[in-house]
């Protein structure tokens, strides 16, 4: 029986910082994603695909605001939906390409995923979620001061956009997922993080204006569909202790205790490796395995020979 296997593509594979964000790059980008999503494709796994947003929600909040004159913004929530669409489009477009070249008889769908997340979860009164374009210190002074953005400094490379970004509760469209999973369609779902949403007391959904992390929603996914394997693709081959340091050092096997233990350390930056290790070790309390790795080398860590394995013991 295939395994199932639930992957979050990191925002570096779709856009990276000093990229022009053109569709043109964008979807180049996401070409290459496409071909080790198609290798994982064939070795028989049921692949359910979640992917980030942050560049491009934000460059889509910065078209609202500069075209306000003219045309009425989109809340935030409508701009995850946006974002979400156009990602997955260009997603599906290359998955199903690449699969035609390959002669592989599975399919792509995309859905729009809603998630439920705690209407007054603290998050929401302190924007940590970098989107959007980098600025310089002055530009980002600016920005604050005339359209009274939250801007923080983001990984030594510059000032990005901040906005609340609250934790993932439920994720909808479940039984869509697994109905596709098993007719061998591939399941683009959640991108983004899905779109924030909540109940009202009698049961109504609305949206709301904040951006979930990819990576935790990756692992609500994951555990709701009943998977074996969380895959975090991102721009490193490994997880690594000390890192960036002459004394750096590789983690390959590591079990919850000694990640968490290393995540209480401080080893692992806030707005990038931190949410990736808090989403592994979650998935690895449910005696499943979290796999963080490279993109290139994707098919390998899943044969046990590249990437950081989290594991119960
Ligand atoms: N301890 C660590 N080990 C490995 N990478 C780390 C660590 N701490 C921070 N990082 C950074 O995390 C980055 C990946 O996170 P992020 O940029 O958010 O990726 P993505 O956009 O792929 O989700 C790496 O490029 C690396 O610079
Ligand atoms: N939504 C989200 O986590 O996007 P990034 O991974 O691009 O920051």
């Amino acid at each position: 029986m295939a395994k199932r296997v639930v992957i979050a593509v990191g925002g570096n594979a779709i856009l990276q910082p000093k990229q022009e964000p053109s569709f043109e790059t964008q979807m180049e980008n996401v070409k290459k994603s496409a071909e080790q999503i198609a290798k994982i494709e064939a070795m028989d796994y049921e692949i359910v695909l979640t992917h980030g947003n942050g560049p491009q929600v934000g460059n889509i909040l910065q078209q609202n605001d500069m075209a306000k004159q003219v045309v009425p913004p989109l809340p935030l929530d409508a701009c995850n939906g946006e974002s979400q669409g156009f990602i997955g489009y260009m997603l599906e477009q290359a998955l199903k390409n690449t699969l035609r070249k390959n002669q592989s008889s599975a399919n792509v769908a995309t859905l729009v995923t809603e998630v439920e997340v705690d209407r007054h979860d603290p998050a929401f009164d302190h924007p940590t979620k970098p989107v959007g374009v980098f600025y310089t210190e002055a530009e980002a002074k600016e920005l604050k001061a005339t359209k009274g953005w939250d801007m923080v400094e983001d990984g030594g490379r510059g000032y990005r956009r901040v906005v609340p970004s609250p934790m993932p509760l439920l994720i909808h469209g479940i039984d869509a997922i697994n109905h596709l999973l098993e007719q061998n369609i591939i399941v683009i779902a959640g991108g983004g993080g899905g779109i924030p949403v909540y109940k009202t007391e009698d049961g109504y959904l609305r949206g709301l204006e904040a951006v979930i992390d990819k990576d935790r929603t990756g692992r609500k996914l994951a555990e709701q569909v009943n998977a074996e394997i969380l895959v975090i693709l991102t721009d490193v081959s490994n997880v690594y202790i000390n890192y960036g340091q002459p004394d750096q050092q590789k983690l390959e096997e590591v079990c919850v205790k000694e990640a968490q233990r290393y995540l209480d350390e401080g080893q692992f930056a806030a707005g990038s490796m931190g949410p990736k290790i808090e989403a592994g070790i979650e998935f690895a309390k449910t005696g499943r395995t979290a796999i963080i790795c490279s993109l290139e080398e994707a098919d390998l860590a899943l044969q046990g020979k590249a990437g950081t394995r989290i594991s119960y013991t």
